[in-house]
């Protein structure tokens, strides 16, 4: 039986599951919370049998730290979803290459080149500009008091502030006219992406691909790559014919693929334009949805709780003043509530709540259990955020709570892991927190927000759905009004 094989092998403790899909039918629409529960009775490392794979679930802060941290090195890969191994040249991604030089590299470059306070500093006019598209827009709709999507321009926002960043243009109609193709095939990649699929807990029949998800994802990663194809081929005649040089990622990635031309170096760790293309895409993929939910997240906490917007918009109005100043990145550091608001988002919204699934290399010894050799480990960073242990009344929204603590979301404090921790730390951090605070801010500074009719901030659904990014069940639709 599965309860005598733990035993022998001396896995983590786990519920029974039935013969050939294991616990497979237990996880339900909302695995973290189900996992959450579970780790109540079997403890903060258990293991689940889904399908034919053999998962842990870390749900303590020790734990997390057991694997984030002391035995980091046994836990450097990623299990690919067969979903995302459709796209071409996967090992070249940052999120699903396996930890060795050719991801040690790339990873490199991204700490010391890409997501570095000079770098986002350098290109933060063009991320200004675009909130001030969105803020125009938004007066607009003001005028018409019309109710807004929160949500959907969030994650259009996201994808042009994303895309400045990367190639200093827009991937979205920043009017937010049209739809335009880089979101549709952006969205359907997610959609895919987020899909169950068998072949991942069976994969004797990956072959067949039985849900025909991977079939359906390949025309949309081909249509991606060609998208980057063309933006970057355009680069590479400017830069040929006049020599310009920007400062964006892109110019980052192509100086450094000619550096190594330069040095002769043919190995596979190296860049060329043809392999930087899967780089480009994991940014936007785990760029744009991730933060564009957060904002929707932390605007529907702020409406749902007005004594809080109105803090909010006090600290606003006093270091940025009432009249037609808009917020920037660099004000961000004098903006503490505002910061502690999207912590506090992030503690109890992570987009991310399992983060990335990790791969063991060999045998470990965790807690006085063994994790083996190929199994699949996850930390539940959603429930590690409401544990009663260590945060007072959790399930609270109380950014007060991150104001004079030392807690911060870098990587250092086991009971908060929004991003991770340790060697796959979310490398995007920088970005992702100045882009979640600009357009909190920006919303909060220039708008008051007002429920459409029969809501009130008590009636507001807070119920989460999951996805490939925890979102709302409901999407936060709320009337901006010009201030
Ligand atoms: C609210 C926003 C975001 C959240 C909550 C988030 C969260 C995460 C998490 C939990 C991981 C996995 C960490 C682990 O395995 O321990 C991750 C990885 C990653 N994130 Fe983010 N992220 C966000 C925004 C961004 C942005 C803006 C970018 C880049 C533009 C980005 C790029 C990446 C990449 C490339 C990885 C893979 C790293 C690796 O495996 O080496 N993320 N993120």
């Amino acid at each position: 039986s599965i309860l005598n094989c733990r035993r022998q092998t001396n896995r983590p403790p786990g519920p029974p599951g039935l013969p050939i899909i294991g616990n497979l039918h237990q996880l339900g629409p909302k695995p973290h919370v189900t996992l959450s529960t579970l780790s109540k009775t079997y403890g903060p490392l258990m293991s689940l049998q889904l399908g034919s794979v053999t998962v842990v679930i870390a749900s303590s802060p020790s734990a997390a730290q057991e694997i984030l941290q002391r035995h980091d090195s046994s836990f450097s890969d990623r299990p690919i979803p067969d979903v995302i191994t459709a796209q071409p040249n996967v090992l070249d991604t940052l999120a699903w290459s396996p930890g060795g030089p050719r991801w040690r590299s790339r990873r490199r470059l991204c700490t010391t080149k890409i997501f570095t306070n000079q770098r986002l500093d350098l290109l933060q006019h063009l991320r200004q500009h675009k909130v001030q598209q969105l803020v125009q827009h938004l007066h607009q709709k003001s005028a018409a008091r019309t109710p807004v999507n929160i949500g959907e321009v969030a994650f259009a926002t996201m994808l042009n502030l994303v895309s400045n960043t990367v190639f200093s243009e827009d991937v979205v109609d920043p009017e937010f006219k049209s739809a335009g193709e880089f979101k549709e095939v952006v969205w359907r990649i997610m959609e895919d992406a987020g899909r169950v699929n068998v072949s991942d807990y069976f994969p004797a029949v990956k072959w067949l691909d039985l849900q025909g998800v991977k079939r359906h994802v390949t025309v949309s990663y081909l249509r991606i790559h060609k998208l980057f194809d063309e933006m970057i081929g355009k680069r590479v005649r400017d830069r040929d014919t006049c020599g310009a040089r920007g400062d964006d990622f892109l110019d980052v990635l192509l100086d450094q693929c000619e550096q190594q031309e330069d040095d002769n170096n043919d190995d596979s760790e190296s860049l060329t334009i043809d392999n930087i293309k899967p780089m480009l895409l994991d940014l936007f993929i785990a760029g744009s949805d991730t933060s564009g939910s957060t904002i929707e997240w932390a605007m529907a906490e702020l409406l749902h709780n007005p004594e809080i917007m109105h803090k909010a918009r006090n600290e606003l109005n006093q270091v940025i003043g009432t009249t037609n100043n808009q917020v920037k990145e660099s004000d961000i550091p004098r903006l503490e509530y505002m910061e502690a608001i999207v912590k506090e988002t992030l503690r109890l919204h992570p987009s991310v709540p399992l983060l990335l699934p990790y791969l063991a290399g060999n045998d470990v010894q965790v807690n006085g259990y063994t994790i083996h050799k190929g199994d699949q480990v996850l930390i539940n960073a959603w429930s590690i955020g409401r544990d009663p242990q260590y945060w007072d009344d959790p399930l609270a929204f109380r950014p007060e709570r991150f104001l004079r603590s030392k807690i911060d979301f870098k990587g250092r404090n086991f009971e908060y892991l929004p991003f991770g921790a340790g060697r796959r730390i979310c490398p995007g951090l920088p970005l992702a927190n100045r882009m979640i605070t600009l357009v909190v801010a920006a919303l909060v500074h220039s708008f008051e927000w007002k429920l459409p009719e029969g809501v009130t901030p008590e009636s507001l659904d807070m119920t989460e759905q999951y996805g490939i990014t925890l979102k709302r069940l409901t999407p936060l639709c709320a009337i901006p009004i010009s201030v």
